[in-house]
Formats: C-alpha cells, structure tokens, sequence
C-alpha cells in the first residue's frame, strides 16, 4: 500500500457489477476511508470496449484500459476486483495477482466452482486474500458466516434458492401466468441473468454456488461436475398449474447434505408446498437455510442478483481486504480438510410427482401400482383427473433413492396403457 494510505484497486470488468461498485465507490468514498483506514482509489478499469457510452458513470476515462493482465501486474495495483466472469482469462489474471500478493475480491462463481483450488493455492503461495461473498446469493452474507461465524459448528444441510433469474422466470410464471421468454426477457433487462442466460436456466450458475457452499459448509472441496444439475426449460405451464391445483409452487431448490464421510449436492426444479418458507421467495431473492448441529436452523435472505446488491458484497469484501492489507494480516485460507467423497444423484432420497396420461380402463391402476412396486417404491398419493381420453394419473411417491425412482418412471414410458408420462417432477419440504 502506497505510504500515503491508499488503497490503489485495479477493477476488472465494468459491466451491471463493475458499474454500480464504481458508483458507490464514489458515493460512499469518505465513509469507506474511515472504515478501512485508507482511501480508496481505481488505478484501472479493464473492459472490452473502452470507448462506450457509459452514462454518465463517475470516473476518469483515462482509467479504461482493455489489457487486464497489465493492469493487474502493475506495482501500484494493491487489490484486484473480479467482475467480468467466466473461466479464462480471468482465470490467470486472479493467479497472476494472488502469486504476486495482491488480493482479490471477485463474483465469479464460475470460476471458483471449477477451479477453486487453484485460486485458494496462488493465495497461499503469495500470501493474499481471497474474498468471493458476492458469488453465492449476491448481496446476502452467507458466505462470511459459513468462512467464520459457523467455523465452532458441525453444518449438515444447506437447502435454498440461490439463482435470481429462475426466480423470477418461476415466480411470474406462477403469480401472473407470464410465460418462460417473456420472463427471461425481462429478468436480462433486470441485470439479473449471467452474460449467457443458459448458465441461469439450464442451472449451471446454481450449481456453481451449489458446488461453492457445499465446499465452505462441509470443508471439502466440490466442483461444479460434481453437482448434479438439472434446469428449469422442461418445467411447463401445465407444470406450474398442476403445482398450484395441489397447493405447491415450483422452485429451483439448491439441495447439499453431508451424510458420514459422504455429500451429496443437486439443483433441480421441485415442488414445494406454498406453506414452506422458500415458497414466499418471490422475484429475484435468494433464501438458503443452513442446518447446523449446535446452531439449529439459520435463514439468511436478500438480493441475490442484480448490479447493486452484488456491488453491496463485493465492497464489503473489499473493505475486509483494504483493512487486512493495512494491518499486514491475512484471513484464514482454504479450508477443504474433511477430504468427502461425492454420492451419486441415484443414491439421493428424494420423492417424485409423475403425471401420466392414461387409458381410461378398469386394471390400469394395478398395472402401474405394479411397476411402482417392482421398484420398490412406495406411492403416497394418487388422484385421477379426467375420463377418457382426458384421463390422468398423478402420482405422488414417498421417499425412495433417486435411481428407483428414474427406473420406475423408464418403465412406466414403456406400458402401452400409459399414452405419456407428461411431466415428472421432484417434491420436497413436504
Ligand atoms: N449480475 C448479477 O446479478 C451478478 C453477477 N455476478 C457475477 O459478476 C460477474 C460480472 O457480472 P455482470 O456485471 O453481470 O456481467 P456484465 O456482462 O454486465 O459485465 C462484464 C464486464 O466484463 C468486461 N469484460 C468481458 N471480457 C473482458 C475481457 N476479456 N477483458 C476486459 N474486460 C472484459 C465487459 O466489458 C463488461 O464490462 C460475473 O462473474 C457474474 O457471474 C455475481 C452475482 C450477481
Ligand atoms: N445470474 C445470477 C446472478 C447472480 O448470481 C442469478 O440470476 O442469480
Ligand atoms: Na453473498
């Protein structure tokens, strides 16, 4: 840090994220000095079209640069701030400053889902911090509390929503009817979906957090392969109406357990009752609840998307570094010693919501009781609706390892008495 007490940032990206930061960074400039103990001060932007109208944005534009990896090597440069995204080159723009002891502050879940263990190890080796609060549920602290507050505690379960644009998309489709594009459309205008919205709606952005929280609640290290994922593009209309006929909304639940020397972590669409308390989760919040032996049931709730919610996150990070560097500490590092294995999707215990198109003739429901059977899996509920050609079965099952549960769905596909299997949905917190 320059002798003067200031805190030079090199800030990469200048997006939804990187302009609001800008923003409050200038706004709040006096009170983030006295907090940290020197001022702040952007030695560099690196974006990719220097040049662009930026509304009226508060900075220098001589500041703008499109050469990160300069940037984030110059002498003056204390703190990088990641907020462009993506796996390379950030990548080694965020190895280069941790090896040389520049700490870094970034949102990039991605990146810290595939290749954490390389950002924690570059920290180690140049001695710097590596704070990622704004890559899991945006401006909600959750990830402060799992790196610390809970560190005396045993986490078994972390369950949530933890994609703002799913959300949105699921919540306007249920309260208003809105269909899926309109939607997407919608929460892209927001600055709520990732740069490439598949990574949103297939549920690759909720597994990267998945894979995040798994490994900071269960001190081990997961990845995004091993996060089994499925989006939101199949869940229907008729899925959501089905849903509210049996009083459930249909959420994008983040599900990690620990059981033993084991863990298993899935993003998926479920169902789950309107009374349960992710059900009141409207719009682009995040809710997640962690289960801790000692500590009993938490629930941290807030913005989970959007340009200020996450600048909020990424520069209370940055007030956390600017303080470490000033008083030459270093927060703890990685902490991945529990070493657990990942179980496969198939030995998750989850329960399934199948509605089957049916003919409407006398055996049909032993036929598919049957089947249900055969698996081994036990049926909770089931409701006809329609006659003839309308007939349908819904099938609500009780709990029963994931891999039953898709052998008696393949084999139901199969019956000639089953014109389709129109939707299969999991059902949770119920
Ligand atoms: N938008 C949101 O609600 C949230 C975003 N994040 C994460 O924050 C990060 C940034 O997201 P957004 O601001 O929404 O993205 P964005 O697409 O709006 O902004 C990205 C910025 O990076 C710059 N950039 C891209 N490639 C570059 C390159 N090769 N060299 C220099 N600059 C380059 C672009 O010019 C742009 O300024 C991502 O990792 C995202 O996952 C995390 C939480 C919430
Ligand atoms: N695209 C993400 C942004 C925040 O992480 C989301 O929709 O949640
Ligand atoms: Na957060």
């Amino acid at each position: 840090m320059a002798p003067d007490r200031t805190l030079r940032v090199a800030l990469l990206g200048c997006g939804t994220v990187g302009a609001e930061m800008v923003r409050l960074l200038h706004e709040q400039s006096a009170d983030l000095t006295a907090r940290i103990g020197a001022r702040v001060e952007l030695a560099g932007i690196a974006v990719r079209r220097p040049g662009r109208d930026r509304g009226g944005l508060p900075v220098d534009p001589a500041l703008f640069t499109t050469d990160a990896l300069s940037l984030v090597k110059r002498d003056d440069v204390d703190v990088v701030v990641e907020v462009v995204g993506g796996i390379e080159p950030a990548r080694g723009w965020l190895i280069e400053a941790l090896r040389a002891g520049k700490s870094v502050v970034t949102a990039n879940k991605a990146l810290l889902a595939e290749d954490g263990a390389a950002l924690h190890a570059a920290a180690a080796e140049g001695g710097a911090d590596l704070y990622y609060e704004a890559a899991v549920a945006g401006a909600i602290p959750l990830l402060r509390p799992l790196r610390e507050s809970l560190h005396g505690d045993t986490i078994t379960r972390v369950t949530g929503i933890v994609n703002g644009t799913t959300n949105y998309i699921l919540s306007a489709m249920d309260e208003t009817g809105a269909g899926f594009a309109e939607a997407l459309e919608r929460a892209t205008e927001l600055g709520y979906a990732e740069a490439d919205p598949t990574a949103d709606i297939e549920g690759f952005d909720a597994a990267a957090k998945a894979a995040i929280l798994a490994s900071l609640a269960f001190h081990t290290r997961v990845t995004a392969a091993d996060v089994y994922r499925e989006g939101i593009t199949d869940v229907s209309a008729a899925d959501v109406a089905s849903a509210a006929e049996q009083g459930c909304v249909i959420k994008l639940l983040c599900l990690a357990e620990r059981s033993g020397d084991a863990v298993s972590v899935r993003v998926h669409p479920a169902m789950i009752p309107r009374s349960h308390p992710l059900a009141a989760v409207g719009d682009a919040f995040n809710a997640v609840f962690v289960e801790a032996r000692a500590a009993g049931e938490l629930m941290f709730y807030g913005r989970g998307a959007g340009g200020a919610p996450t600048a909020s996150a990424v520069l209370g990070d940055l007030v956390a570094v600017g303080r470490h560097r000033l008083s030459g500490v270093r927060a703890a590092g990685e902490s991945a010693y529990a070493d657990l294995r990942v179980r496969p999707m198939g030995q998750a215990s989850t329960r399934y919501h199948i509605r089957l198109d049916v003919a409407d003739r006398p055996g049909v429901l032993a036929t598919v009781a049957n089947v249900f059977a055969a698996h081994d899996v036990s049926i909770g509920t089931v409701r006809q609706s329609g006659r003839g050609a309308d007939a349908a079965l819904v099938i609500v099952t009780h709990l029963a390892p994931d891999a039953a549960l898709a052998a008696t769905v393949a084999q139901l596909r199969e019956l000639d008495i089953v014109r389709s299997v129109a939707s299969v949905l999991r059902v949770e917190g119920s």
